[in-house]
């Protein structure tokens, strides 16, 4: 293409040197709230040592309301909504931005929130495969009228390395399991506070010990697709949500605010714990 307009992201091959913007990316964290990715970026400024507090960090993306994108030294920090389709159409738009930037050996990682199955809300879950409403490591995509169906595994290694990572910080609870990913909150997930609900307690009940005797630990809403592109595109990805709740005892999320924040921190400190290890490793090396 002699122009490649990233719409969604407000950016483009002709308007943006994406080189000199992105060509230091070494990490890619995701998530689906703003906020959580702006205070995540602000954290990596802190943790890097990056200078002043990041006041004055600014949305890489203001152009648009779609997406929000900061960048702090060689990390990058994107929000992708709710959802596949979400979280897909902002993934089409950032791998080809990393492409355009010449970007090599790219870790991307998304830090999420999750409904637990049979473990403590407030654990933290790394993803080994991402599994799809029938317990299946795969991703269905529509692609003109045929279904193309694709792999959702993740990086074991990396897995590996998290899990390694979320052992040196006290109180933090971790474990590696499959992830369950749905297309709706409510039904999709079997809760029956939705607005919608046609089936008994028993029947949601089944289904969820159901999904745990198949290795399933969490519930989230774009592990997937997310698996299944970064996969296809060759980058070494993972998925560490934090779970907020354990659907075996309820549906409803009612954490008080400051106990929601430091759930959501969690994932985040263990990335940061990662990123840091690795750039020390590199530093070592050079
Ligand atoms: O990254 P977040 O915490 O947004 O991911 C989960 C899955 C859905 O997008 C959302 C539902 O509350 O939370
Ligand atoms: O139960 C939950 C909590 C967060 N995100 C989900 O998708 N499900």
């Amino acid at each position: 293409m002699d122009e490649d307009v990233l719409y969604h992201l407000d950016l483009g091959t002709k308007t943006h040197n994406l080189p000199a913007m992105f060509g230091d990316v070494k990490f890619v964290c995701v998530g689906g709230s703003p906020n959580r990715m702006k205070s995540f970026a602000l954290f990596m400024h802190k943790e890097l040592g990056l200078g002043d507090d990041g006041d004055d960090m600014k949305d890489i993306c203001a152009g648009t309301d779609r997406y929000c994108m900061y960048k702090a030294g060689p990390v990058l920090s994107i929000s992708h909504g709710m959802g596949i389709p979400s979280i897909s159409i902002m993934l089409h738009e950032l791998i080809k931005l990393l492409h355009h930037a010449r970007c090599c050996d790219v870790t991307i990682i998304r830090i999420g929130t999750s409904g637990g199955i049979g473990i403590a809300p407030g654990s933290v879950v790394i993803t080994d495969t991402a599994v799809d409403s029938f317990f299946k490591p795969r991703f269905e995509q529509v692609i003109l009228d045929n279904i193309v169906t694709r792999s959702t595994e993740l990086d074991k290694e990396l897995a590996e390395e998290l899990f390694d990572c979320s052992k040196e910080i006290p109180n933090f609870p971790t474990l590696i399991g499959h992830t369950m990913c749905t297309y709706d909150f409510y039904e999709g997930q079997g809760r029956l506070d939705g607005a919608l609900c046609s089936f008994s307690r028993e029947k949601k009940l089944d289904y969820l010990k159901r999904a745990y005797k198949a290795g399933v630990r969490n519930i989230e809403m774009e592990s997937t697709v997310f698996a299944a592109m970064c996969g296809l595109c060759g980058l070494k990805a993972a998925v560490v949500c934090v779970t907020l709740l354990d659907r075996l005892d309820c549906d409803q999320i009612n954490l008080p605010h400051d106990v929601l924040v430091e759930y959501q921190q969690r994932p985040q400190l263990l990335i940061s714990n990662f990123i840091k290890r690795r750039l020390g490793r590199r530093e070592q090396m050079s």
